[in-house]
């Protein structure tokens, strides 16, 4: 779901709002009688307005998308309601019982994406990428080489060097910050930084200096703000108000290219004589993608297409797993006996040992732990949008084939009808004889963090390995607590990429002695 917000829509309000007022009039009559013709029994939603729709409704709000939808629409509507952002029609579904009937009963109709936006067209070079694909040749080829090539189980293992040595910089990084500051340390920085420092050395099969790292990083950062919803996604009629940023998005799209080519420039020479450079990884993403077969093409992936397969992979695991993490750290300051318990079972586990992913996989109270983080914080509240190949029916409705189909998961793991009180931040509540969830909704949809069906996140046990593991040797080197002394954690959230802390996380560190 594109982070949309009323900020994102404000600065160009009351620009935009008087000629509208003219459009809107001109074109009501048409309208009415083309949406009268089409009879749709669409699920129900606010009233809007002709042309815009809810679209302002939303931007008024003063509120962020999420929690729009959380607190006005879903309590008003119910589990599944429509809403009209412009010309786009959004079904929002946030019952367990209404994502296994569209994702795994009707799981084939429901698994393309929708349309683009223009700006996103330019940046998935015309949906060339996992994520975007249309559901068919395109997307069953790129999928199927990102899991065997990169995610599946005995890749993962060739990878755990780059992991350690991923791991051994975070907590060199911590305790020099922490020695620099008082003591304190901002987590997401931290934890974002080691996960995107694991996949740029998977992707392009070096290690990067930091200098180099700190590049890609901005520039990734960069391409993020670029892709922010504009107005004119949603009403194209308003295009000619934003030649200056269509400008400007090609600008970042040639800068993305002109830092990343040089990486896959240099792996391709490389490749033709892996020896002579020592600092070369065995095998990158980037060997996958040269000489790729996509179905239903005869030409290889370009390079433009390559940046933007890469950047996928590195932007797939970045904030979403750096986000679980600082979720994971406030949890664990604001529940010491969690922290104790979680310490424990590390010492009992390894002993002096550092703790190593293979030991993380048998700790059963931290991989409880794991699942309530991402059950009470799944990174991204909406999965990513979804549309169906052909008209079809959700819950008795209409669901167009233009229609973007939104899943709202914390709708379904904080539903007090399929679990027992969901405010609360409870890991025991999966230990023996508790309650139960399949991650992957194969037996039974209760929570949902990584999507489920066809289109399920492909980095799921590569996600998984990775926030264990930070999480054990985080609280294994460290004793976490609040900053200032005594203080409260504030849990408000905000929406950037992912639904990270309002105010982000800056915790106190104590060496743990040994
Ligand atoms: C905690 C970490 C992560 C979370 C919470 C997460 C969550 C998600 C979600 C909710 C979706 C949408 C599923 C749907 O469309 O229904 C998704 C898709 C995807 N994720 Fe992840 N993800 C994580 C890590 C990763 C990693 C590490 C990678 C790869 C390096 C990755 C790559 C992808 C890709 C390529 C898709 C698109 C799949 C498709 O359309 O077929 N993700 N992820």
């Amino acid at each position: 779901m594109d982070s949309l917000t009323s900020s994102s829509l404000s600065p160009y309000y009351h620009l935009i709002f008087t000629a509208l007022a003219f459009v809107a009039s001109g074109l009501v009559f048409l309208l009415t009688r083309k949406s009268k013709a089409k009879k749709l029994n669409l699920p129900p939603g606010p009233p809007g307005w002709p042309v815009v729709g809810n679209l302002f409704q939303v931007a008024r709000s003063g509120k962020p998308f999420f929690e729009y939808v959380r607190d006005i629409l879903l309590p008003k509507y119910g589990p599944i309601v429509t809403l009209r952002m412009g010309t786009r029609t959004m079904i929002i579904i946030s019952s367990a019982e209404l994502a296994h009937e569209a994702l795994i009963e009707k799981g084939q109709v429901f698994a393309t994406r929708p349309r683009e936006n223009p700006t996103r067209i330019i940046f998935s070079c015309n949906k060339f990428t996992v994520n975007a694909a249309l559901y068919g040749p395109v997307w069953r080829s790129l999928r199927r080489n990102m899991v065997q090539g990169m995610l599946s189980s005995a890749r993962l293992k060739q990878f755990g060097t780059v992991r350690n040595v991923a791991m051994d910089r975070l907590i060199a990084r911590i305790k020099s910050e922490a020695d620099a500051n008082n003591g304190t340390v901002y987590v997401l920085r931290n934890a974002r930084f080691a996960v995107f420092c694991i996949l740029l050395t998977m992707c392009f099969g070096v290690e990067l200096d930091e200098e180099m790292i700190e590049k890609v990083d901005q520039m990734m950062k960069v391409v993020l703000l670029v892709l922010d919803p504009r107005l004119d996604d949603y009403l194209p009629l308003l295009s000619p108000f934003f030649s200056k940023q269509r400008k400007r998005v090609k600008i970042v799209r040639n800068e993305q290219i002109q830092t990343l080519v040089p990486l896959i420039e240099k792996r391709r020479s490389v490749l033709k004589n892996l020896e002579s450079d020592p600092d070369a990884m065995p095998f990158s993403y980037l060997d996958t993608l040269f000489d790729l077969n996509i179905e239903g093409r005869k030409s290889t992936p370009t390079n433009a297409e390559i940046v933007t397969l890469c950047s996928e992979f590195i932007n797939g695991g970045t904030d979403t797993t750096g986000t679980a993490i600082e979720w994971a750290i406030a949890r664990v300051i604001q529940n010491p006996q969690i922290q104790t318990k979680l310490y424990e079972e590390i010492r009992s586990t390894v002993g002096d040992k550092k703790v190593e992913e293979k030991d993380a996989e048998r700790m059963v109270y931290l991989n409880a732990f794991v699942k309530e983080l991402l059950r009470k914080h799944p990174p991204t509240y909406f999965s990513l949008t979804h549309a169906v190949t052909e008209p079809t029916k959700l819950a008795g409705y209409d669901v167009p084939t233009d229609a973007n189909v939104e899943i709202f998961l914390p709708g379904i793991s904080e539903d007090p009808k399929i679990w027992k009180d969901p405010a609360r931040f409870d890991p025991d509540r999966f230990l023996t004889g508790g309650e139960e969830a399949d991650i992957t909704g194969t037996n039974g949809v209760k929570m949902m963090p990584f999507g489920i069906g066809r289109r399920i996140c492909p980095g799921l046990s590569m996600a998984t390995v990775h926030v264990n593991l930070m999480i054990a040797r985080m609280v294994q080197e460290f004793e976490w607590s609040a900053y200032p002394e005594g203080s409260k954690v504030d849990m408000g959230e905000k929406l950037e990429f992912t639904v990270v802390m309002k105010n982000a996380l800056r915790a106190k560190v104590k060496p743990r002695v040994v």
